[in-house]
């Protein structure tokens, strides 16, 4: 409905018009009427103005009793003035001016023009009145009571009736008892004919076309148009007329309804509106405040409209933008076959959406999430673009920070293990497609852990850093240097070509490191040991490559540290032993696998035992006696050295106070003491409890010290032997000769003894170099007043040499082995109380 009357009147207007000039007596404007069948004349003077209209209504006021009248000018008794409606009104707003001026007819008027009549009659019968018409009775519509007039009656009755009743037709009463009727129409056509005192049965219309009450107005109005009539007499029951319709009553009737339609269909449309201008507002509203930069192009590209959180982002303004390619937000960082993509998915799915770089006015680039939408027509063709984006430069930053700070190691910046295994495993891929080879080195600092337990965690992290320069700057660009954890790093050196070439950066890596540096204002000498495995021979995998690499630095930790190893496939076999002992190691000490030996020391010119060393050993239930120096340095690495060493002290101690107690031994014996156990494990405190604990005087315990340990002159080594020898113990140097000693340094140690290593006195009877040397060392502890002892004296010759040079006290095989507490008692006891006395005396 509403579509109809939002159409302009000139659609529904008739334009049969019928016009006279104001002069045109009334009988000749009847007569045009009744020629023409209008119901209507109007009335214009030469220029073609409306001056008034003459309607079949108006017919009913010519006085018929007076001849001249019908000569009156019609100007005289014509209606004016009349309301005249543009042809472009709406038929909407043309019924409200009907209902404004209480008219039903307007003349339509086009550029001055009269084009044609509208009426109330016509909107409704352009609405499509069936619907209406249908559901209505003619009983219904609330007409007139029929007038009925006698057909002797005279035509100035009927004429004077229908005018004071406001009617626009009577019921004939004919004398055969049938009706006719009499319409406004006929009266005009009466005035035409100038008939005025007709008896009504001779000028009636007969006869009266009717229907009964319950007819509906559709049935009714399908009558009218079949008869071609315009008035049906309405009927009840016992055939008596009751009412007389009209085509206008039956129109009227269903004006109410109809309006009611009406108005019911424009509120609708109303709310309709106002829903669909909130809406714009709203959308407006979002458009214009919403965070979101959006662009809105034709269907060329070229930007119409932008809101104002694209020129917040872009830092272009309204006026630069609009007319404008979004080009000018182009980075230059996406290919063209990224906008290639876009567009075709755009043409073909009618979106896109995703991640582009940008670049602001201010030449700074950005991220952005873009959205971009295709508004087609109902053709489907393209008529704007709307593009939606977001800045999301610092979710992009944070992203990236994020993923950065998950693959790299926070303190030093390098690659973690997650990025590393990632590099290797891309590495072995690469290798394996153009057939190239790869070095994998694996580092491990040595003895880190007691720069941080020394000087602090601080000092460590100040360590590591510069470790982590150091390797970025020596290795080649292409290599990937990674942190691992702790002290552990791991470079990749690509495109190798042979193995010196890697020996080559493995040296110049151990030489970088093992270079004195100052951390936390302390001089530090730190080293590393380095395993390497090749790329393919050492393994096809990452794991195995790393495995292998990290089993090499082993074997390079057991070759004395500060150096590198190249994997070997025997290698495996000793890290599976070694990993087999350490874990042995843990639980040794509580199932009570660990036992102390002694090995008697003797004067050497009476084989009489003057002492003895005590000796660990580790019965492990499946490998058998196990020496100390295959699991010592495990213990060392894996910090078990601290608790292993205590319960030797404590051991020997027991074993001491037992014997003392038994009369057997009233000497010393000595004990092999760790650099880790003496720097780290608060050995003064320990040894002194353990003294007391079995309530023995220090003088019975001796605590040898290798050289290159006591030595460590940066270590607080020399405070730690001085509280001993405070305490009372016995100190002396074990494997002397095999160091670095400096006399000057050694002199200042509270050491009283030295032993004299086993590798000099083994060939000192053949090797002249090795008699040398121990004829020196004989010579330094009698300068220095130390005491002697000889390590490893197997031979009777290498006993005799020894005692002619003047050193007179020993240990080896060629007087007892190493034995267990119960046999080296036995010993004791064979040869009475061991006395203390002063081992080596010079001579
Ligand atoms: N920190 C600790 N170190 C310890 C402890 N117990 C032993 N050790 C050290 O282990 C290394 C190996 O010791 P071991 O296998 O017991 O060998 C000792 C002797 O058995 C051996 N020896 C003695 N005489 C001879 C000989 O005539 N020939 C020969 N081939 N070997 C002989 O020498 C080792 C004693 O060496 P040393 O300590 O240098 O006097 C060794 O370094 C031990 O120190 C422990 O409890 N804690």
């Amino acid at each position: 409905m509403i579509s109809l009357l939002l159409q302009p009147i000139e659609h529904i207007a008739s334009t049969d018009i019928l016009s006279c000039g104001p002069e045109t007596p009334i009988y000749e404007a009847a007569s045009l009427m009744v020629q023409s069948g209008c119901g209507s004349i109007v009335i214009m003077n030469t220029q073609g103005e409306v001056l008034g209209i003459w309607t079949e209504s108006d017919a009913l006021h010519v006085d018929l009793s007076e001849e001249a009248s019908y000569q009156h000018p019609i100007q005289d008794v014509m209606s004016s003035p009349v309301i005249t409606l543009p042809h472009s009104m709406t038929v909407h707003d043309a019924v409200v001016k009907f209902r404004q001026h209480n008219i039903r007819h307007a003349l339509v008027k086009k550029f001055e023009t009269i084009i044609g009549m509208v009426s109330l009659s016509d909107v409704v019968l352009c609405q499509g009145p069936e619907a209406f018409l249908g559901l209505k009775r003619v009983g219904a519509i609330n007409a007139h009571p029929a007038v009925i007039l006698q057909g002797s009656d005279s035509l100035p009755v009927a004429v004077n009736t229908m005018r004071q009743r406001n009617l626009t037709a009577v019921g004939i009463q004919l004398s055969d008892g049938s009706f006719g009727i009499l319409t406004q129409r006929d009266v005009v056509r009466l005035v035409a004919t100038g008939q005025r005192h007709a008896e009504l049965g001779q000028v009636c219309t007969r006869p009266l076309v009717g229907v009964p009450l319950s007819t509906s107005l559709l049935q009714a109005r399908q009558v009218i148009l079949h008869h071609q009539i315009r008035h049906l007499g309405v009927f009840d029951d016992h055939n008596q007329l009751v009412h007389i319709i009209g085509f206008r009553e039956i129109i009227q009737s269903i004006e109410h309804e109809f309006l009611l339609e009406l108005h019911e269909a424009l509120r609708e449309r109303d709310e309709a509106l106002l829903k669909s201008q909130q809406s714009l507002l709203l959308a407006d509203k979002v458009f214009e405040s919403t965070m979101e930069g959006i662009i809105i192009t034709d269907a060329k590209g070229i930007i119409r409209s932008i809101n104002p959180a694209f020129s917040r982002i872009t830092g272009y303004s309204r006026d630069e933008a609009v007319g404008n390619s979004p080009a000018i937000l182009k980075s230059g960082k996406q290919p063209p076959e990224f906008y290639e993509y876009l567009w075709r998915c755009l043409h073909q799915e009618g979106s896109w959406q995703g991640e582009i770089v940008n670049r602001r006015k201010n030449g700074l680039l950005y991220t952005e999430h873009l959205s971009i939408t295709a508004i087609r027509d109902e053709h489907g063709e393209p008529q704007h673009y709307v593009a939606v984006f977001s800045d999301i430069t610092q979710r992009k930053l944070a992203e990236e920070r994020l993923h950065f700070l998950a693959n790299h190691d926070a303190l030093t910046g390098l690659p973690n293990r997650t990025l590393f295994i990632e590099k290797l495993q891309s590495a072995v891929g690469q290798a394996k497609q153009y057939e190239r080879r790869f070095a994998l080195l694996f580092i491990d600092l040595d003895r880190f852990k007691q720069v941080n337990d020394t000087l602090g965690h601080h000092a460590g992290d100040e360590l590591l850093i510069r470790i982590a320069n150091e390797l970025q700057h020596i290795v080649p660009s292409l290599s990937t240097v990674s942190r691992l954890s702790g002290d552990e790093f791991t470079i990749l050196l690509e495109n190798i070509v042979s193995m010196q070439q890697v020996a080559y950066w493995a040296q110049s890596i151990l030489d970088a490191i093992s270079a004195k540096s100052s951390v936390a204002g302390h001089e530090v000498f730190i080293s590393s040991s380095i395993g390497i495995s090749i790329f393919p021979e050492d393994g096809s995998v990452a794991d195995e490559l790393l495995v292998n690499a990290d089993t090499a630095m082993y074997r390079a930790k057991e070759r004395g540290k500060n150096n590198f190893q190249f994997y070997t496939a025997d290698m495996n076999a000793s890290a599976i032993e070694r990993m087999k002992l350490e874990y042995g190691l843990h639980r040794a000490l509580a199932k009570n696998e660990l036992e102390v030996w002694y090995q008697p020391k003797v004067a050497l010119d009476s084989t009489r035992i003057v002492g003895a060393e005590a000796l660990l050993r580790w019965r492990h239930p499946e490998m058998g006696m196990i020496s100390p120096g295959q699991f010592i340095p495990i213990a060392e690495e894996s910090s078990l050295i601290t608790s292993i060493g205590e319960w030797v002290l404590d051991t020997t101690c027991a074993d001491i106070r037992s014997w003392r107690d038994a009369g057997l031994l009233d000497g010393r014996i000595a004990a092999n003491i760790s650099g880790l156990q003496l720097k780290y494990s608060n050995i003064v405190e320990t040894v002194s409890r353990i003294l007391k604990k079995y309530d023995l005087d220090s003088s019975v315990l001796e605590l040898e010290i290798t050289e290159n340990v006591a030595m460590d002159e940066d270590s607080g080594m020399v405070e730690v032997l001085h509280r001993l020898q405070t305490l009372g113990i016995y100190l002396s140097i074990d494997d002397f000769g095999t160091g670095y000693s400096s006399l000057s340094y050694l002199k200042r140690l509270p050491v009283r003894g030295l032993k004299i290593d086993q590798s000099f006195i083994k060939n000192l009877h053949q090797d002249r170099d090795d008699a040398a040397i121990t004829q020196a060392i004989i010579s330094i502890a009698r300068s220095l007043g130390l005491d002697l002892v000889a390590e490893g004296v197997e031979l009777e010759e290498q006993r005799q040499f020894l005692v002619e040079k003047g050193c007179l006290c020993g240990q080896g095989f060629l007087f007892s082995r190493a034995v267990p507490r119960e046999e080296f008692a036995e010993l004791l006891k064979k040869q009475g109380v061991l006395q203390l006395v002063e081992l080596g005396e010079p001579a």
